[in-house]
């Protein structure tokens, strides 16, 4: 089993710190999202995990060693990184197959791989034909190549159509299951919830949480019970009445704090007022994550003022 680990990890450019003292470690068997405002600092832990940059101080590691002292980095760690690309007059096959040869990858693996990415009709098509969801399918395919332990991703929904949206979800749910160790950053906070089991922030080249994605939610999203009557003024008066904390909404819908959803029926029914809606509402990532930010600017503001 081999895991990422970041040690107090710097990377400075002239005078901007893209990457500031940052430590965490990415296990295997768990899809790990890496957040973060752009800017934040993921490609350049990502470039230096790969060895295609140098820290300026600390460590990104790789089964304890630095990517550059892989015996075969191709078959111990997949990457896809934005900038990546094939050459368009090759094949799809052709692109894996000269990446398998100078990588000692067995040749069967490059249908495997096709397969697992979907594009296994589409081999024989030259790259430069491809639409970006496709090319992106094939940076995934070269990423899986050499049945890499670890696999990072850099925006791996980018450019998929729904279709690809979901499918990309059920692979990286699918490699943690194999037991792998996978890291995807994103921009795209409610698509992050449905494939990460752990989360990874950064905000300005420092880490802001390394937590379980449902902890993360849950501390900082209260539920909330939606609900809606024929009777909304009535209804507005009744959550009054019982001291509910209670907001109304333009739809005419409103949304109530800290209450079990049945017991807001029961209010409900006994007034006998009709109920036309009555739903949890789950805290979303999305939610989470602002309430991060928004407390790391307000902290951030309070630095500057001492
Ligand atoms: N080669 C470079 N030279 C100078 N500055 C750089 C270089 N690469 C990154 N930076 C700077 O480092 C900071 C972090 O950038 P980075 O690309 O790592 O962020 P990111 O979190 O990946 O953002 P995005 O989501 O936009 O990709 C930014 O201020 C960026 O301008």
């Amino acid at each position: 089993m081999t895991s990422i680990e970041v040690r107090d990890l710097t990377k400075e450019y002239g005078t901007t710190r893209a990457v500031d003292h940052v430590t965490f470690t990415v296990r295997p068997g768990r899809v790990t999202g890496f957040l973060g405002p752009n800017g934040a600092g993921k490609t350049t832990t990502m470039r230096l995990l790969l060895g295609l940059d140098r820290p300026t101080s600390g460590a990104a590691t790789v089964g304890g060693r630095p990517y550059s002292a892989l015996r075969r980095p191709l078959r111990q760690v997949g990457a896809l990184l934005d900038a990546e690309a094939a050459h368009p007059a090759r094949t799809a096959r052709d692109h894996l197959r000269v990446l398998a040869a100078s990588n000692r990858v067995p040749s069967r693996r490059i249908d495997e791989v096709l397969a697992r990415t979907g594009l296994a009709s589409v081999a024989r098509r030259r790259v430069g034909t491809f639409s970006l969801g496709m090319r992106r399918r094939l940076g995934i395919a070269a990423a899986l190549l050499g049945d890499p332990q670890v696999v990072l991703l850099d925006e791996p929904s980018n450019g998929l159509d729904p279709e690809g949206i979901v499918w990309i979800r059920g692979l990286l749910r699918g490699l943690a299951e194999e037991g792998r160790t996978v890291l995807v950053s994103s921009h795209l906070m409610n698509e992050t919830a449905s494939f990460a089991d752990h989360l990874v922030i950064l905000g300005r080249g420092r880490l802001l949480a390394d937590t379980p994605t449902r902890e993360f939610i849950d501390a900082r999203v209260r539920p909330r019970v939606r609900v809606r009557s024929a009777d909304a003024a009535a209804l507005g008066d009744l959550l009054a009445r019982h001291g509910h904390q209670a907001e109304a909404h333009p739809e005419g819908h409103w949304t109530v704090a800290d209450v079990r959803m049945a017991d807001l029926g029961r209010l409900l029914s006994d007034a006998g007022l009709p109920v036309l809606e009555l739903t949890a509402e789950e805290g979303t990532l999305e939610a989470a994550y602002f309430d991060l930010a928004g407390n790391e600017a307000e902290f951030a503001a309070r630095r500057q003022e001492v």
